[in-house]
């Protein structure tokens, strides 16, 4: 029995009045083809047959490969499918997982076991590597989607005009210790570099520095005093020793402060990213998070060429919230932006320490109150890049961004160049899942007062329904709620008020699919559906079952951005 409320709002763009199911993108295909796919679909609706399919497509035993077989079926990421066998829907895992890649984890198996941890979002990193290594990540990425069932999105992150070191003429990592006096030029050196010396990637860096400057690398993790300048040349004595990585981030400081006027006017977007953005659009990623974001005139001025370059695909655009003028502009960043990533590396090399954590808080509340998803990055576990275990700090710090409700958290050198990849992503997932629950049975988190942020009447009516739905669900102590939905807006809508059950979003395209995969709760499945809701619904129920993902009985709200439409039902 199904307890339905419509609201008759203005018509969607392009509402179909026929029940029929829809068959997007398919071919026209030969008489005898296109009566099988019919006989699919129809059996589909029927109560299932249930053959162990395998982690991606019902209906392949039929032997019709692809598109045939994919009006018929349903996408569903394997690992979240095994979760939800294991665990029963409500303790699936919210916050969103994204994994840098790097040398220790660009291997087919290592991204297979990453994805297989709950990989999320895979990051690539523009400062480091070269284009062809990107493009076969990439490229494995898709193909282990395709070929095991996983929906991992893609995620570039561009270089920006950043200063910092050259790639240490190769190694790995070079030793800087308390007092050594080391030499960084703009010079271009061949390889091997002379012994103490680093090159520096901005041409004015010689120029800009001053004698008793503090250089301050990698956000901290070694610092040095500026003692003598000669033409290109810059001396400087190692004042706080540590590991020296390749490419790794300069700030200088005057007097207590980061001189920042020259850094201020190189561009956000350098010719460099460029073209790394244009690689980015030709691969198809899934997200471009833009370094070093100082206005919304860029996020714009980035969606606007995306827009251009290609019609058909939609590429996210994340603002890295790194620098101080980022915070200045916090809000119209934001609002620019498609989700927000708090980027505490650079971030805490631009403030003051003690003021990350409230900036971090500030950013993960501004960008729910504005519908964003937003990521919480860097060093969450950072002592598990050398150990197999992290600091209890570490547990508490991350224990402390899955509290406040962020979309998701990123691993960086933990997993692009650590010892231990894999083991740290089980630590976010079992931290992540062990907070939910506890503040989920608590009931420890405030509830948050959202505001309007509707644009249009019928904006507003989805908005008022997922408001709506997500208190119901948590009134009536639902199992899941469904979403229906093309673009993913009203999936967004329901993640923002974050119910306390799951929410199963189906949506007919695999790109809208993979870029749900960033937001809190959603559990995105590829299926093509109608308009007929009592269709949909009926099928979606089969094809779950059929897969023991969902049982006779669960309580179910249903929502639908074709109809904008609540519906309360139990399983059948
Ligand atoms: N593609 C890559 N090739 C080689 N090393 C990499 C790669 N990606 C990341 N790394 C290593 O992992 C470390 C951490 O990665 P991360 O992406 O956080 O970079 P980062 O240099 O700190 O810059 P950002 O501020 O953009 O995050 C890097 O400093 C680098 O040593
Ligand atoms: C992720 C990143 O760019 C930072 O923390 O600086
Ligand atoms: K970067
Ligand atoms: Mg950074």
């Amino acid at each position: 029995m199904a307890q339905s409320l419509h609201l008759l709002a203005p018509p969607s763009p392009s509402p179909s009045p026929s029940p029929r199911l829809l068959r997007p993108r398919l071919p026209s295909l030969p008489h005898h083809q296109q009566l099988l796919r019919r006989q699919i679909c129809r059996a589909s609706a029927a109560p299932p047959p249930a053959p162990d399919l395998g982690p991606v497509v019902l209906a392949s035993e039929n032997g019709i490969s692809s598109s045939a077989a994919a009006a018929a079926a349903i996408d569903v990421d394997a690992v979240t499918e095994a979760e939800l066998k294991e665990n029963g829907f409500r303790s699936t895992r919210r916050t969103k997982l994204v994994c840098t890649i790097g040398p220790a984890t660009c291997g087919a198996e290592q991204l297979e076991a990453l994805a297989v941890g709950g990989m999320n979002v895979a990051r690539i990193n523009m400062c480091h590597g070269t284009q062809d290594w990107h493009r076969r990540v990439i490229r494995q990425v898709r193909r282990l989607n395709e070929e095991k069932g996983f929906a991992v999105a893609v995620m570039m992150d561009t270089e920006g005009s950043e200063i910092h070191m050259g790639d240490l003429g190769g190694a790995a990592s070079a030793k800087a210790e308390d007092g050594e006096i080391w030499t960084f030029s703009v010079r271009a050196f061949n390889s091997p570099l002379p012994d103490r010396t680093i090159h520096v990637n901005y041409d004015g860096f010689a120029e800009d520095v001053r004698v008793g400057d503090d250089l301050i690398v990698d956000g901290g993790m070694v610092q040095f005093e500026v003692i003598e300048k000669i033409g290109p040349d810059v001396k400087c004595r190692c004042t706080d020793p540590g590991l020296l990585l390749p490419r790794a981030n300069i700030t200088f400081w005057r007097d207590g402060s980061l001189v920042r006027e020259r850094n201020a006017m190189l561009p956000t977007i350098s010719s460099k990213d460029w073209l790394d953005i244009d690689f980015g659009i030709a691969e198809g990623v899934d997200f471009i998070a833009v370094s070093f974001v100082k206005s919304a005139e860029v996020v714009n001025h980035l969606k606007s060429y995306i827009a251009a370059r290609c019609r058909d695909s939609d590429i996210s655009v994340v603002a890295k919230i790194e620098s101080i003028d980022s915070l200045k502009n916090l809000e119209e960043i934001i609002r620019a932006s498609d989700g927000a990533m708090v980027a505490r590396g650079d971030l805490g090399a631009q403030i003051p320490l003690e003021q990350v954590p409230s900036a971090q808080q500030k950013i993960v509340k501004m960008c729910r109150q504005l519908n964003k998803p937003v990521i919480v990055a860097s060093q969450l576990l950072e002592s598990m890049i050398e150990y197999p275990t992290p600091t209890r700090a570490e547990v508490a710090d991350v224990s402390e961004a899955v509290r406040q409700r962020a979309d998701a958290l990123m691993l960086s050198g933990e997993s692009a160049m650590g010892q231990y990849p894999e083991k740290a992503l089980t630590v976010l997932r079992s931290v992540s899942l062990r907070i939910e629950r506890w503040w989920r049975e608590e009931k420890r988190y405030e509830a948050m007062e959202l505001s309007d942020i509707a644009s249009s009447f019928s904006d507003k009516i989805s908005e008022e329904i997922c408001n709506s739905a997500a208190k119901m669900a948590n009134n009536l102590g639902v199992d899941a709620l469904f979403v229906y939905t093309k673009t993913g807006h009203m999936a967004s809508l329901l993640s923002r008020c974050r119910p306390d059950c799951p929410i199963f979003a189906f949506t007919t395209s695999t790109s809208v699919r993979r870029r749900l995969n960033l937001q809190w709760g959603l559990i995105p499945f590829r299926l093509s559906f109608s308009d007929d809701m009592e269709s949909n619904l009926n099928r979606t129920f089969a094809l779950l079952k059929a897969r023991g993902m969902i049982q006779s009985g669960d309580l179910v709200i249903a929502l639908s951005d074709m109809l904008q439409s609540i519906q309360v039902m139990n399983v059948p």
